[in-house]
């Protein structure tokens, strides 16, 4: 559905050439979620615009739906574009205009005739949930539902694929989790491809299918959802999992219990989470498991839970505890503490 193929983009500035992306690929099935997830200066926007082509690639090609767009010419390109929704963090609305113009004007720009605009304006402020709105202006409105005029109003366009610059970055916890709500009902429901950029975890947790970590303009990492929630490699995922779940212990605790066993992180998966395994180790392998931190993290596709365990014994039966607990599907990871 989205196909971008080695795409670089560079600009020029007083200080030189900046390589804002370098080499990216990416490939988002039809009906699936993506997100690319990043730092700030990261590379992030301007991939993102590069896909509707409003950042023009200095390499690569973007295919939409198997079709190449990088080279279209201008009215080509505004066919493929119409079928490519945005929303951004700032709303982008008119401030002039009520609630409802701000979704039919682009339509009526469009060429649609004034009863296909009421219709599809009804049809999607309804989807959105908020019917009653509009006759108000951007400014009566809070944050929430200003995205939710905006995502109305991208929709309206009936795109197939949604690009989210940030959506939520402006929004309170809870807004968020509202606008993550109906972004996963706009996919299951009317089958809507969505890419997004955010620089926060738990949009990426709350509803992506598959993650791309970027760094200087480059994904460093990129894996489905559980498979980096669960084996995350490079320190930057690392670093942004510990954003939404207490991961890292101080080093010098970790120093103090190694020396009488291993502070081992455990990662429990599909069927391994429901079974009792840590009594088991107990039972069968002469070790004391002392739970220091656990928790769990509902993803779109399932449940990780994590648990960090001092693994309290002699180190051949500590070892074999482990290969136990790992020939059982669970994943493991020695941490290291001060050196
Ligand atoms: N028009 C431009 N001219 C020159 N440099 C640019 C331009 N746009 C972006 N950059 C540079 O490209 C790099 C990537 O910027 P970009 O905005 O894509 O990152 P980002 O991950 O989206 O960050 P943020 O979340 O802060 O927007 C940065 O070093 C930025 O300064």
């Amino acid at each position: 559905m989205i196909v971008l193929e080695n795409i670089s983009k560079e600009f020029k500035s007083k200080n030189g050439i900046v390589k804002a992306v370098n080499n990216v690929n990416i490939h988002v099935k039809k009906g699936e979620i993506h997100g690319v997830i990043g730092y700030s200066g990261a590379g992030k926007s301007t991939l993102i615009r590069c896909v509707n082509l409003l950042e023009k690639p200095t390499e690569g090609k973007v295919f939409i739906n198997g079709k190449e767009a990088t080279s279209l010419p201008l009215p080509k390109l505004r066919e493929v574009r119409n079928k490519i929704g945005m929303i951004f963090q700032g709303f982008n609305l008119l401030k002039t205009a009520t609630v409802y113009d701000n979704i039919a004007i682009p339509l009526k720009l469009l060429g649609y005739d004034q009863t296909e605009v009421k219709t599809r304006v009804n049809k999607y402020l309804e989807i959105v949930g908020l019917t009653d709105k509009h006759n108000n202006y951007p400014n009566q409105l809070s944050g929430g539902q200003k995205q939710r005029v905006a995502i109305a109003r991208a929709l309206a366009q009936e795109p197939e694929v949604l690009l989210s610059d940030e959506a939520t970055s402006a929004l309170d916890p809870e807004t968020t989790d509202s606008i993550l709500e109906l972004l996963l009902k706009i996919n299951r429901e009317l089958g809507i491809t969505i890419l997004l950029i955010t620089h926060e975890m738990n949009v990426i947790q709350k509803i992506c299918d598959y993650v791309y970590v970027m760094e200087n303009g480059e994904v460093v990492e990129q894996n489905s959802a559980i498979n980096l929630f669960t084996k995350p490699s490079h320190t930057t995922t690392k670093k942004f999992l510990n954003t939404i779940s207490q991961r890292n212990l101080p080093p010098t605790l970790i120093s103090q219990l190694n020396v009488s066993g291993a502070v081992t992180r455990l990662t429990f998966v599909g069927e391994s989470t429901g079974k009792p395994l840590i009594a088991e180790v107990s039972q069968k392998f002469n070790v004391q498991p002392n739970i220091l931190t656990a928790n769990i993290i509902e993803l779109k596709n399932g449940i990780v839970g994590n648990i960090v365990i001092h693994l309290i014994g002699v180190q051949d039966q500590v070892n074999a505890a482990i290969k136990f607990l790992e020939d059982h599907g669970v994943g493991t990871e020695d941490l290291e503490g001060q050196s």
